[in-house]
């Protein structure tokens, strides 16, 4: 039984190969005083190889891959951007430096909506746009995310302190600092997709993942929520 890991900035997302089991953990609930502790994943047994992605950095992915290849004892491969792999091309000119995340959210909507001008969007740590056609990455963007966002102002400022991120769109100016802030975020990030598609588009079709995904994508039209669409990537990469 394969396993694949889409491991973010905030959080480590895993499933079997053929989806019928999954789980996910923030980092920071896998951080024992000794270092990680990754039996809060609950992985299952009878794993027989691992692919991961990770943007995490060389520290946790670094044990996380150790901890793969000692505990369940499997091989693990780890996905690389890799320009021209299934036919298509990278728009960075260091492929090198594309997030492996956003690379393959790219390689599963291309394959999921062949043949249209996509805009990929994961709200996630990180807001990350991607402008692609069929066979062409072409670029796109980085912003903070949701979480990110509403920390810079807890920290920026004496009193724009809020505990909860948006959940939905606002429905009318905000009558409370709460209400301000939670409707300026969602605000911002469906701001920066409209105003990416009408920049650089047009856009056919838009595909949504990350932890908030769901916020934006009943804003768009025609849209599609994916929440599995990094990990939807990983084999097409890595057969
Ligand atoms: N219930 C929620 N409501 C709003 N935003 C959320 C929620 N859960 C997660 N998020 C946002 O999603 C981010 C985590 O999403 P995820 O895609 O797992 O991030 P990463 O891949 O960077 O680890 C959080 O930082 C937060 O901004
Ligand atoms: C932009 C990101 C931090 C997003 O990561 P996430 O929000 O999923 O944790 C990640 O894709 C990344 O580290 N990219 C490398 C820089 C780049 O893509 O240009
Ligand atoms: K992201």
């Amino acid at each position: 039984m394969i396993v694949e890991f889409d491991c973010g900035n905030t959080a480590v997302k895993w499933r079997t190969a053929d989806g019928a089991q999954r789980g996910g953990q923030p980092w920071a609930a896998l951080k024992a005083k000794a270092g990680f502790d990754f039996s809060g994943l609950g992985l299952p047994a009878g794993l027989t190889r691992a692919r991961l992605a990770s943007v995490a950095g060389e520290a946790r992915t670094g044990a996380l891959v150790n901890y793969l290849a000692c505990t369940p004892g499997i091989p693990v491969a780890l996905a690389q951007v890799v320009p021209g792999a299934n036919g298509v091309s990278c728009g960075y000119a260091a492929p090198e430096r594309l997030g492996i995340d956003r690379w393959l959210a790219v390689q599963a909507a291309l394959a999921l909506v062949p043949d249209a001008r996509l805009l990929v969007v994961d709200v996630g740590s990180a807001v990350t746009l991607d402008v692609c056609e069929p066979g062409r990455h072409l670029g796109g963007f980085i912003g903070p995310g949701l979480q990110l966002m509403r920390t810079a102002l807890y920290s920026g400022t004496h009193a724009v302190k809020v505990p909860d991120l948006p959940g939905t769109m606002p429905l009318a100016p905000g009558v409370d600092t709460q209400q301000a802030v939670s409707g300026a975020l969602a605000l911002m990030l469906s701001g920066l997709v409209h105003e990416t598609a009408r920049r650089f588009g047009p856009v056919d079709y838009y595909l949504f993942t990350g932890g908030a995904g769901g916020l934006l994508a009943r804003e768009f039209t025609p849209s599609r929520l994916v929440p599995d669409l990094v990990l939807d990537g990983l084999a097409l990469v890595l057969p």
